[in-house]
Order: C-alpha cells, then sequence, then structure tokens
C-alpha cells in the first residue's frame, strides 16, 4: 500500500500548525511589552482543567514578551464559605451586600484560598506569579458604594469602589519579570477593607496601568441580547452603544459590562467580555484571529483593514485582519491615556 496519502494528511497538518503560528506574528507585534489585564471568574475558574490551561496561557503569554496582570474574582468560592459558616448573603445589581461578618470570609477566600490557588498552578510553570491584594504596596484606595435597583438606592455595606490606583505596586512586579495576580479588596482612606467586585477592579487597573487590553474571562459566551430569552451573542459594540443597553442588563452583567465601559472611556480602545469554558480562551483571544466573546470598543474608531503577511516557505500567502483600531479623522478624542510607566503618577486618581 502507498504511504503517499498519510504522507499528505501529515503535510497538510504541518502546514495547518505552521499557519495557527504565523496568524499569531501580528498580534505577538502588538502586543509584545503591552500590558493585558485580564479578569478570571469565579464562575469560569471552578474546573481543574480549565485552570490549568489558563495558568499556562498566562505563562506563554509572559514568555512571548507581553506583560500579564491577573485580576481574580471569587464569588462562587466565596458563597460555598459562607453557606459553610452559615452566614446569609445575597446579590443585589450583581454586587454582594457584605457585612463586616462577611467581609472576614470575603477577604480570607480571596487572598487565602483562591489567590492562593491560582499563584500555585502559574509557578508550576515557572516561578512567575505574585499574589497581592488591594491591602498590599497600597495599590487600591476604595470608598464605599452602594447600587440602584430598580430606582431605589441600596446600601450594600462593606461594598467599594476603587477610587485611586498606586500603579507602582505593580510595575514593580512587572519590571522584576512577574505576573501579579490581584485580589479585589481594597481599604478606604481610614484602612477599613471593602468587598470589590473583580470586574470593578480590573477595569480600574487596566485603566491606572493604561493597558492594552482588557480581557474578562466568564462562565458565559459573552453578553447575550434579551438574556434569558435569546443566547444570541452580541459581538461587538461600541461605549455609546453599551451605554444605552446598561439600564437593561441585570446580575453579574451589570458590574461586568460596567467595567468595559470604564475601560474604553478611561482610554483603552477595547474591553472583551470571553467565555472562558473555552479552554485557552485567553490565548485564542490574544493572539488569534478568532473573535469570540462580546468586543466593546471606544467610540470613534474603525477597525484597521486587513493585513497582508507573507507566510514562511511552501505555505500559502494568508490575509491577517489583525483587528487594530484606528481613529477618525472627525471621531472624538478619547480620554488621556499614557502607557509610558515613566510619565504615570505613583498614584494615579481614578474617581
Ligand atoms: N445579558 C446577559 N448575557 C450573559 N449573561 C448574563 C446576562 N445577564 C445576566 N447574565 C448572567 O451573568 C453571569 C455572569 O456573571 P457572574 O456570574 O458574576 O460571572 P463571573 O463569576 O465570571 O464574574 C452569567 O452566568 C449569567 O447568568
Ligand atoms: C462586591 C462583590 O460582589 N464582590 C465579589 C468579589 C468577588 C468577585 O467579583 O468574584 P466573581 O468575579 O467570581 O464574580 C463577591 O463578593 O462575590
Amino acid at each position: 500500500m502507498s504511504n503517499a496519502a498519510p504522507r499528505a494528511l501529515e503535510r497538510l497538518s504541518l502546514i495547518e500548525k505552521a499557519s495557527i503560528l504565523t496568524e499569531a506574528l501580528p498580534w505577538l507585534e502588538t502586543y509584545v511589552g503591552k500590558t493585558v489585564v485580564i479578569k478570571y471568574g469565579g464562575n469560569a475558574m471552578v474546573d481543574e482543567e480549565l485552570k490549568r490551561a489558563f495558568a499556562s496561557d498566562i505563562v506563554f503569554m509572559k514568555r512571548c514578551g507581553v506583560h500579564p496582570v491577573v485580576v481574580h474574582g471569587g464569588g462562587p468560592q466565596i458563597s460555598s464559605m459562607l453557606g459553610r459558616l452559615g452566614i446569609a448573603s445575597e446579590f443585589r445589581g450583581g454586587l454582594r451586600v457584605t457585612t463586616p461578618e462577611a467581609m472576614e470570609v470575603v477577604r480570607m477566600v480571596l487572598v487565602g484560598q483562591v489567590g492562593r490557588d491560582l499563584v500555585g498552578l502559574i509557578n508550576r510553570h515557572s516561578t512567575l506569579a505574585v499574589g497581592l491584594s488591594g491591602e498590599d504596596g497600597g495599590l487600591f484606595t476604595a470608598v464605599r458604594r452602594g447600587t440602584v435597583v430598580d430606582g431605589e438606592e441600596i446600601d450594600l455595606g462593606l461594598v467599594g469602589d476603587v477610587v485611586s490606583v498606586r500603579t507602582e505596586a505593580i510595575r514593580g512586579l512587572i519590571d522584576a519579570g512577574s505576573v501579579p495576580v490581584v485580589a479585589s479588596i481594597a481599604p478606604d482612606a481610614d484602612g477599613v477593607v471593602h468587598n470589590v467586585n473583580a470586574d470593578t477592579a480590573a477595569a480600574a487597573l487596566a485603566v491606572a496601568l493604561g493597558a492594552e487590553r482588557l480581557v474578562v474571562l466568564t462562565d458565559v459566551e459573552g453578553l447575550y441580547r434579551d438574556w434569558p430569552s435569546s443566547t444570541e451573542v452580541i459581538e461587538e459594540l461600541s461605549a455609546s452603544e453599551l451605554r444605552e443597553l446598561m439600564p437593561a442588563l441585570q446580575s453579574g452583567m451589570v458590574p461586568k459590562m460596567e467595567a468595559c465601559l470604564r475601560a474604553v472611556e478611561g482610554g483603552l480602545t477595547r474591553a472583551t467580555v470571553t467565555d472562558g469554558r473555552v479552554p485557552h480562551a485567553l490565548l485564542l483571544e490574544i493572539f488569534t484571529n478568532a473573535g469570540i466573546g462580546t468586543m466593546v470598543t471606544q467610540d470613534g474608531l474603525v477597525r484597521l483593514g486587513s493585513r497582508v503577511f507573507s507566510a514562511a516557505d511552501g505555505i500559502p500567502e494568508h490575509e491577517y485582519g489583525n483587528g487594530e483600531f484606528v481613529r477618525t479623522e472627525a471621531s472624538p478624542q478619547p480620554a488621556p491615556h499614557d502607557p509610558e510607566p515613566s510619565a504615570l503618577d505613583d498614584t494615579a486618581g481614578l474617581s
């Protein structure tokens, strides 16, 4: 029997592999040396296999010269511990009403359990990850916040919003070659620790760092239109379109989309909500053309057309749409966004 057919198949698969690698090149050029803030959601982190894939993606990015900064959630893990301790908890507008008793549990679970696990997983590949919370190195300062549900102002207890970020606490780690893994709790000006939603914390950090991207990994495909009656994913929307949609959003999507809006209003060109249940969703999002999830873009930007890239020997020439954005002449300028570390103050006020 001839060996020609298997050899042809093998060759095809090699060409496919090479094509995947070459597809990554324009993206590598875009992101090398840049900071990417990744929010890793509690509901996407309950599967051990997925967590391992996520950890290896972070190491991959770092080894490619990108600077990932992880902000992790832990909502389901906090709820489970509160349940075990017999402490009641409820969510209003996607945020946990947090009593002083619950706050002790939030701090213990996020810092002592979820953050530790993630640091351990990343460090299986290397010794790159360093865990910290908003209390460390003066990273975050919070103010107490409430929320409005059905027109009613709700007191959420010890829930905070980040109003200032001491970016040096993160820059020092990046400069030392580490991956910061951040737990979303933060002291207020009097040192009282508050529970900050992790999406909110990730957006505040991305803006303060002048990050290139904010990627939010969660347990759904993206933002569904008319949820829960339909599962049609909104693939792309501008800041203005999202602002209009905000009052209709519910539960966990409220802080998530608020965070994306805050990121693009704060100077990032785009923020993405991506399905963290897809293995290696982060690599797909950063290094390939596979647009999965929902992308929120800054107002006034249009896609730069596709980009022609010549691949190596024997592989056909491909066209790559690298998804960069350019500003149109007529479009308004966004909020200033200075990616140069030297140009950033120690403390970036966000209020
Ligand atoms: N329009 C919507 N599209 C998608 N999910 C929605 C929508 N509205 C509410 N949700 C809910 O929000 C959840 C995601 O938020 P959350 O559970 O807080 O995620 P995470 O733990 O990743 O932060 C989804 O699992 C879904 O139940
Ligand atoms: C104020 C508030 O709601 N804080 C969140 C913090 C953790 C979090 O955001 O976790 P996920 O990303 O997994 O949802 C909470 O207590 O659940």
